[in-house]
């Protein structure tokens, strides 16, 4: 008798989760990884916010307090993450248009918001952008949705291709779902200009298709309001459209999987019905998310201290990665590259799209146990004052070859 899974084949390795196990093994004491997508401090280690800390205590004292965990629903979490996406005064909020639900991360957002749409638009292609977060293709073809690139990248400018992206969208049939980077694109670190973002709006509108924005990176652009622009574009334009947020890297909580899905509807009586089917696309899937991690979320989002707290822990962050690129573009070029980098200054959010092939990043990884993405793709925020010579030197010496 064959085994049950005799037949079975080696499924491909996941390109970040992959290149993160190799990392792991490496022996060399001088490797760096700049291919996952997290922010480092500059030891080297992945924050633990002071405002997340004084939540937690608060988290206990109030459990300890009760004398009893409370099995579900976290007061305030749906409330605090719409206020961040569209402010406390939206008059989506007032007019009750919006349902939101704690999500698994970002992930965990974008999937329920896949199976959701699948329910609803089975037809539907989804276009994402060229390039895109790696998982987004993945995940949407998992959810049974064809899935097409819009053009989005110039590599020759290092900007965007307006003209290409208008092109692509004005190809779509209506009800063509369109995920977009709210902010910080992931992973060219090229946003849309305002100007941009509303000819964006324009066409989408007037094609019928349907905006899924993604904004994983809110607070690490120009800041927390800054970076909801695009969403604030579109809830100003009337659409209905769906939102995920990821909440890993603005709270350094990788591990808890904090996020949200947040669904613009019509008006009041489609936010019950949305309700009541996106309830049905959690609860089989996983029932109910965990209370940890969205509890010290919204614990922090909606105490005046902590928030203030974590804005500046967030500011500091975005301060420090800013501060890593010039240190990258200036080292590069008093190593005497001549290859102009400038362009990453440019860059917003943790990566940098640095335009090295894929055979440089191979030879940057096997002679010198710098790691990145094939693609080219660095993650900055993981550059240090202990890292950066040895990254600098490394990449000098891959260009010379
Ligand atoms: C564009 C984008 N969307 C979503 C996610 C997923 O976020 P999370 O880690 O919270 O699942 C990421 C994380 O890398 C991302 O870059």
């Amino acid at each position: 008798m064959t085994s049950l899974f005799a037949n079975v084949e080696q499924a491909p390795r996941d390109p970040i989760l992959g290149l993160n196990e190799q990392f792991n093994a490496d022996a060399r004491t001088t490797k760096v990884n700049l291919g996952v997508g997290v922010y480092f401090n500059d030891e080297g280690r992945i924050p633990l916010l002071k405002a997340v800390r004084n939540a937690e205590v608060a988290r206990l004292e109030a459990a300890s307090a009760r004398g009893y965990l409370p099995i579900d629903g976290i007061t305030g979490y749906n409330q605090a993450v719409q206020k961040l996406l569209f402010t406390e005064s939206s008059p989506l909020i007032a007019e009750k248009r919006l349902v939101t639900a704690q999500a698994l991360g970002g992930t965990g957002a974008l999937k329920i918001g896949a199976d959701y749409l699948k329910r609803l638009l089975p037809n539907a292609k989804v276009a994402i952008s060229d390039p895109s977060w790696e998982n987004h293709r993945a995940l949407f073809e998992n959810a049974g949705f064809e899935v097409v690139n819009y053009s989005y990248y110039n590599a020759a400018t290092h900007g965007i291709d307006p003209e290409g992206m208008l092109a692509s969208l004005n190809s779509y049939p209506a009800g063509t779902i369109v995920v977009l980077h709210a902010c910080c694109h992931n992973p060219t670190g090229v946003d849309l200009s305002a100007e941009q973002w509303a000819k964006v709006v324009d066409v989408i509108k007037a094609r019928g298709l349907v905006p899924f924005l993604d904004i994983a990176y809110q607070g690490f652009g120009d800041g927390i309001d800054a970076d909801a622009f695009a969403v604030r574009q579109f809830a100003a334009s009337g659409l209905s459209f769906l939102v995920s947020s990821s909440f890993s890297k603005s709270f350094s909580l990788y591990g808890e999987r904090v996020g949200a899905l947040t669904i613009v509807t019509a008006n009041s009586d489609e936010t019950g019905k949305v309700l009541s089917q996106l309830k049905r696309v959690i609860r089989t899937n996983y029932s109910n998310p965990p209370t940890h991690g969205g509890t010290v979320v919204a614990t922090i989002l909606n105490t005046p201290t902590l928030r203030l707290e974590w804005e500046d822990e967030l500011a500091e962050m975005r301060d420090r990665i800013r501060a890593m690129r010039t240190a990258l573009v200036e080292k590069l070029k008093a190593r005497g590259v001549q290859r102009d980098f400038s362009f990453v200054l440019a860059q917003r959010g943790m990566f940098s799209y640095s335009g090295l092939t894929s055979a440089q990043v191979d030879a940057l990884r096997e002679k010198h146990g710098v790691y990145a993405i094939g693609t080219g793709r660095i993650c900055v925020a993981a550059l240090n004052n202990q890292n950066i010579d040895a990254v600098v030197d490394a990449i000098a010496d891959v260009l010379k070859d």
